[in-house]
């Protein structure tokens, strides 16, 4: 396989970056090369192309208009001559668009053949590639790294308004990124939160279209570090104590990184001067004035604030690191009981948290983006709204002086950062490639339908799962479906981490939203009827409003909380629903209200359930009732179980699933979790062999 990634903006070379050097030359540069390394130990890849910009430029000595750069003897760095031959920042590109594709194009026609997968970094590559997708009908993966659209809102939210020029910049590229978001095949995504809340302010947004890769990161560098000479030289001319501990930022010195927000929260607080000292890595400069306007804003913003605050000798600001100085930096703030801070206005990912918990550092992140999908996963650290200064001093102060619970952190982190792998993370966009690549397969029509629960049904024993998908292979003729309380993102996330087949149907968020596999094997299509049909008698505004009189529900995090669905915590008292549904019924509301697992209650349309959303799938699949078994363990799997004949709880169920007398049709399994779904299947498909009435 051939995949050309696209990437134009920033100084792209095969190694030695010089990050933050330009306002552009950040992670999508760092997720890029790391993506095409993992890559290329596929023996199934034979060649990737990294196509990009040529320019001069002044403010470097390396040599960014050379043609060719052969990176490894799979991996070329192509730079392509546009019309203005000089460094451009990323808001100026899009004059250069129309050349570049020009190139490109010829480019193209110098290849054999063209190449079978064409991967867009950034809202200018998507634009490019959506054009020479159109031209030349090639199918094209989109990641946007940052989105226009979240960018904006974030920037507004400080202002009373934007400048026009920045205005109109930001909705040149939202116009590019509508643009990929239509016409990708498909889109990859670093997080849950990028995938569910900074895509879907867009008018193409297609969920079914997305997936959700996580990056890695070179974890042994950060794991393995430990501080240099280096480091201690970089902070002797600015410490007074360099034996204090911590607090570290790394991040490019642009708006939306919010430096200054934190420089302010540690100016204002002597007790954190005290106990720690402020180390901010951002970027490299020799000269301030000679770096870009944002860049050069950025620093003497810090500069002024240090100096109005007098923090000198409280504070390190390097001039210049090298790509290998920084895990020896995170090793520095380690050695010295550090806490690493990410307080951008909004952080689509975050490759430094990836970073600073490999090497053993607890959190304090901003609450917007992706940092909450890592500190949900790594359970090493704590949100904060990056607009309250106030909030970063407490958590500063508490992780700093309570020794406890800064180890427990770190620790987690460490530990729970492994799954964010690389080599994973090409195995599975390497399937997902491949597939793209095949030939289109006519639409699913299964003569029978098994839909599954997932937690504690499909998942739950490794064994288990591999015999279910070497019993699922062995049954041509049976459509496989899951039905599960999680969103369609987090059930996709948790089946690919399971090594479960990509079901065909998908019923997410307890029944409220329903999507089927396309043709091409990769992508899912919402059904959008179900989403109208649940819709009309659905008053999720007044409904939240009327629960929030009851103290027993805590609502769950945002992600959980969908347009058809509100989802909350309690404390598992058995009247509850029965109250919850009294007191909706004295407000003049209507809800289905499900409890599972005692501690989580689900609230959605009437219309909408496991159960319901099943027989809504049966009807337009056209599976005879006969046809179609379900598998479940727990409270949310009860009318799903109910209401199909050919039902199966595994042996492992819970919530009293089998106490109602409607319930005496479900077939109870002996073996647990997956078995019990091969058990219960066969059991039905025995009795009708037999002609037995199931
Ligand atoms: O002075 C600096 C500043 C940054 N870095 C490195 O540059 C990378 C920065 O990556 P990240 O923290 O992810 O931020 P961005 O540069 O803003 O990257 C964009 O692209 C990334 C990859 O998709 C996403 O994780 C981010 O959220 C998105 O803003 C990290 O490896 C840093 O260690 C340096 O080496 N030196
Ligand atoms: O917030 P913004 O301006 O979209 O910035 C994202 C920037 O981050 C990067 O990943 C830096 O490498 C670039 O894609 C882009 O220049």
């Amino acid at each position: 396989m051939h995949i050309v990634h696209l990437a134009l903006q920033g100084c792209l070379r095969g190694s030695d970056i010089e990050y933050g050097i330009t306002a552009d030359t950040g992670g999508h540069i760092r997720y890029l090369l790391e993506l095409v390394e993992a890559s290329e130990q596929d023996p199934a890849i034979e060649r990737i192309t990294l196509v990009t910009r040529a320019f001069k430029c002044e403010f470097s000595k390396v040599d960014y208009t050379c043609p060719v750069e052969v990176i490894s003897p799979k991996i070329t760095l192509v730079r392509l001559p546009t019309d203005n031959p000089d460094y451009l920042a990323k808001e100026a590109l899009w004059q250069e668009l129309p050349s570049f594709i020009t190139a490109f194009e010829q480019w193209l026609a110098h290849l054999p053949r063209l190449p079978d997968a064409l991967h867009a970094h950034y809202a200018d590559a998507g634009e490019v590639a959506a054009e020479i997708g159109a031209r030349h009908g090639i199918a094209f993966v989109f990641t946007a790294h940052s989105l226009g659209r979240c960018k904006l809102k974030c920037l507004a939210d400080g202002q009373s308004s934007l400048d026009a020029e920045t205005q109109q910049t930001l909705q040149r590229r939202i116009a590019f990124e509508e643009r990929a978001i239509r016409d990708a095949t498909l889109i990859i995504a670093s997080s849950r939160d990028e995938a569910e809340v900074q895509y879907a302010d867009y008018l193409h947004y297609d969920t079914g279209r997305i997936r959700v890769i996580p990056p890695g990161s070179h974890l042994e560098d950060f794991t393995r570090a430990t501080s240099t000479p280096a480091v201690d030289a970089m902070m002797r001319p600015f410490l007074q104590d360099l034996d204090k501990p911590v607090l570290l930022a790394i991040a490019r010195p642009v708006t939306r990184k919010n430096l200054a927000a934190l420089v302010t929260a540690y100016g204002q607080s002597k007790a954190l001067q005290q106990c720690a000292n402020l180390v901010v890595v951002a970027g490299v400069r020799d000269q301030i004035d000679a770096l870009e306007p944002e860049l050069a804003d950025n620093l003497h913003e810090l500069l002024t604030l240090i100096d109005d605050y007098n923090l000198y000798g409280h504070v390190a600001y390097p001039k210049h690191h090298a790509p290998d100085d920084i895990p020896a930096l995170y090793a520095w703030a380690r050695e010295r009981g550090g806490v690493f801070i990410n307080p951008a206005l909004n952080e689509p990912f975050g490759l430094t948290l990836l970073e600073a918990s490999a090497a053993g550092l607890p959190l304090i992140a901003t609450d917007s983006g992706g940092p909450s999908d890592i500190i949900e996963q790594c359970g090493n650290g704590v949100l904060i709204n990056p607009r309250h200064t106030d909030a970063i001093i407490h958590q500063a102060l508490d992780l700093f002086q309570n020794p406890e619970r800064w180890q427990r952190m770190a620790a987690n982190g460490r530990e729970a950062v492994k799954a964010y792998d690389w080599q994973r993370h090409a195995e599975y966009y390497h399937d997902l490639l491949a597939r793209l690549s095949q030939p289109e397969q006519p639409p699913l029509q299964p003569q029978a339908l098994l839909i599954c629960d997932i937690d504690n049904t499909l998942t739950g024993s490794p064994d288990g799962i591999r015999a279910f998908t070497r019993w699922y292979e062995a049954q041509p003729t049976l459509g496989f479906g899951v039905a599960t309380g999680r969103s369609f993102h987090s059930a996709l996330s948790i089946l690919e981490q399971a090594g479960i087949p990509y079901p065909q149907v998908i019923i997410s968020s307890v029944g409220s939203e329903i999507y089927y596999r396309t043709a091409n094997g990769v992508t899912y299509q919402q059904d959008t009827a179900w989403s109208a049909r649940i819709d009309c008698r659905w008053q999720k505004e007044a409904v939240a409003q009327a629960l929030s009189d009851m103290p027993e529900l805590t609502p769950q995090g945002p992600l959980e909380q969908r347009r058809h669905k509100l989802s909350y915590f309690s404390d598992g008292d058995p009247t509850l629903m029965a109250r919850i549904q009294a007191h909706l019924k004295k407000c003049g509301l209507a809800a289905t209200v499900i409890q599972s697992h005692e501690r989580y209650v689900d609230v959605l349309p009437v219309e909408a359930s496991k159960g319901q959303a099943v027989e809504y799938v049966r009807q337009r699949l056209e599976i005879d009732r006969q046809s179609l078994y379900a598998a479940g363990d727990s409270g949310n799997d009860l009318d799903m179980l109910r209401s199909v004949p050919c039902s199966i709880a595994v042996a492992n169920h819970c919530d009293g699933l089998l106490d109602g007398p409607d319930m005496a049709h479900v077939y109870t399994a002996r073996a647990c979790h997956a078995q019990g779904i091969i058990e219960g299947v066969q059991h039905f498909q025995q009795r009708r062999k037999m002609g037995g009435v199931a």
